[in-house]
């Protein structure tokens, strides 16, 4: 590093003070925190995006947003080149950066770090990196930050997309690293494209006529409103009313929003008796979360919760359902055997696990956020990832893709309009809906809707795939939530010692109880999870849990 891109750096940086007091980490969905004290933390998120456009001679992403968290919040992660999250291996560093003191011991990282990564930083090599923001208002001097912080690395170009959804962010990273079209119209255009695909192939019999023809969508208020009211205009075959779109005065997540739907199980704000029995979603935040629910009746302000786990199961199901009946069609002496595989937390409802498997389906457990489920899905030709809370996608292989592609030809040569081409043509269709970087709802979102219209269901049988088990989520505020350390896919507590037993012996109590608990990522609290054969069970299992959270960790 020469002497000038050192003086940048010091000087740049000593512009960008850290907040006395404030230990930031790199948690399950980047740096999160009050808007307030998070200058700093961008600026050197945007040096490290600088670094890892080098590192991987790749455009890299950064995104600002706190996603479902409050308004005041904001937060900031890097995309990969791939589209998907930053590697873990360069977490440590990050977290390194974003508490360095001083500009001489942030000087000095860079410089080691850049050593030991054999990352030349000499003004030759030309990093790219891709700016998006949500609607948060903090989210515009933040973003100046990041520019900063590129733009301190010599040779660096910060470009600005605007304010986006997370996952059109991540899309265009992938794309413009896949030397594709990567604009927010090219983004439009794929999902809408594919969607009408997808429409196309819904047998004639199965339209859904009447009141189930119209989706009510809750946009949280926040970037995912505004923009699915772009992609909506270039739909055939689907109504789509867009409420809470941040236009009329309500405040982002505030009553309102996919995290507060699913964790609260009520009607969101400015939803109501006029939507009883209607199909209704939530968006998150940042548009990258997704649930259905419906307003059952007037009497209480409960919902009928459609969540994450019934998502991945009713694309599942769908899933499974084209490839029996493309291999129908497939010549015995070579058929392309896809490893389907299905990739869930501990979050997710036993009832759904159980659902699952008795598919014939393969599943197994990570620990919490979507970089450990997107790593295991991807081992698979087919892997299906979703979060309870509505966070999730499906990933393709792309060897199954080019089989596929080429089993599409045969079949149209052999038998134009078969069953099997049918089936080929949809798998094919859904990989380019569905996001390929990370979890979208408007994937999500249209993938749901065309498989409800294939199979000619209301959202009541989809509903219905299973009962879910009652639960309950708590929060527990402790001194230090890091005192607690999981293990088996964060279904186990290895400490404190003594605590694990203890859950034990109250889960015990309870017909098909499950309880378990955890550190957050984004939020500075210890989760309880708690499920039970009845609502009253969940509640109290989870309240004694909690009790014991206190008492372990006082
Ligand atoms: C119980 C829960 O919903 N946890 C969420 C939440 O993480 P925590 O680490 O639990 O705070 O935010 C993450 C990022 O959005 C999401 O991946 C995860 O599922
Ligand atoms: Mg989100």
């Amino acid at each position: 590093m020469d002497e000038e891109q050192k003086s940048i750096l010091l000087k740049t940086s000593s512009r960008f003070p850290i907040p006395p007091g404030v230990k930031f980490s790199y948690g399950t969905a980047g740096f999160r925190a009050d808007a307030l004290v998070l200058e700093s933390t961008v600026y050197r998120a945007g040096i490290l995006a600088a670094l890892r456009s080098i590192k991987t001679r790749s455009v890299i992403g950064l995104m600002i947003t706190a996603s479902h968290n409050k308004i005041s919040d904001n937060g900031v992660k890097i995309a990969d080149p791939s589209g998907g999250m930053l590697t873990q291996a360069w977490e440590p560093f990050a977290d390194a950066l974003a508490n360095a003191t001083d500009s001489d011991c942030l000087l000095q990282l860079i410089i080691e770090f850049a050593k030991e990564e054999s990352i030349l930083i000499d003004g030759h090599c030309r990093a790219e990196v891709l700016l998006g923001r949500d609607t948060r208002p903090s989210g515009e001097s933040l973003l100046e930050a990041a520019k900063q912080g590129i733009n301190s690395i010599v040779g660096s170009a910060a470009i600005d997309m605007g304010i986006l959804t997370t996952p059109q962010l991540h899309w265009m990273v992938r794309a413009r690293n896949k030397g594709m079209k990567a604009s927010e119209r090219d983004y439009f255009e794929q999902l809408s494209s594919s969607f009408r695909y997808l429409m196309n192939l819904v047998p004639g019999e199965c339209k859904v006529k009447g009141t189930d023809y119209k989706l009510v969508v809750d946009g949280a208020n926040g970037v995912g409103g505004e923009k699915l009211e772009c992609l909506m205009n270039m739909l055939d075959g689907l109504v789509i009313e867009v409420r809470n779109t941040g236009k009329g005065g309500g405040i982002l997540n505030e009553g309102v929003g996919a995290d507060y739907v699913q964790k609260e199980k009520v009607v969101p704000q400015e939803f109501g008796s006029n939507d009883i029995g209607m199909r209704c979603a939530s968006l998150d935040g940042d548009a990258d979360r997704l649930v259905y629910f419906i307003v059952p009746s007037v009497s209480s302000n409960n919902i009928m919760l459609v969540d994450g786990d019934k998502m991945l199961s009713l694309f599942a199901l769908f899933i499974k359902e084209q490839l029996s009946i493309l291999y129908k069609g497939v010549d015995e002496n070579n058929p392309y055997q896809a490893r389907f595989g299905v990739v869930q937390t501990a979050y997710a409802n036993g009832a759904s696990t159980d659902f699952l498997k008795e598919l014939g389906l393969e599943v197994v457990l990570t620990p919490t956020g979507v970089k450990f489920l997107h790593e295991k899905a991807v081992e698979y030709d087919i892997g299906i990832y979703f979060e309870a809370n509505g966070h999730g996608t499906i990933l393709f292989s792309d060897s199954f893709l080019c089989w596929l592609e080429k089993r599409q030809n045969e079949l149209s040569s052999m038998s134009e309009g078969s069953e099997p081409q049918k089936a080929a043509l949809r798998l094919l269709a859904v990989s380019k809906l569905v996001n390929q970087a990370v979890g979208d709802a408007f994937s999500g979102l249209l993938l749901a809707e065309a498989i409800l219209q294939t199979l000619s269901w209301s959202i009541n049988q989809w509903s219905e795939l299973y009962q879910d088990l009652p639960s309950r989520q708590l929060k527990v505020k402790v001194m230090d939530r890091t005192a607690v350390v999981t293990a088996n896919a964060e279904t186990v507590v290895v400490k404190p010692p003594g605590i694990q037993e203890a859950i034990n012996a109250e889960t015990v109590k309870y017909p098909r109880g499950r309880s378990f608990i955890r550190p957050s990522g984004t939020e500075d609290v210890i989760r309880v999870y708690a499920e039970a054969s009845t609502q009253e069970g969940a509640d109290s299992l989870a309240h004694s849990v909690g009790k014991l959270v206190e008492q372990f960790l006082e």
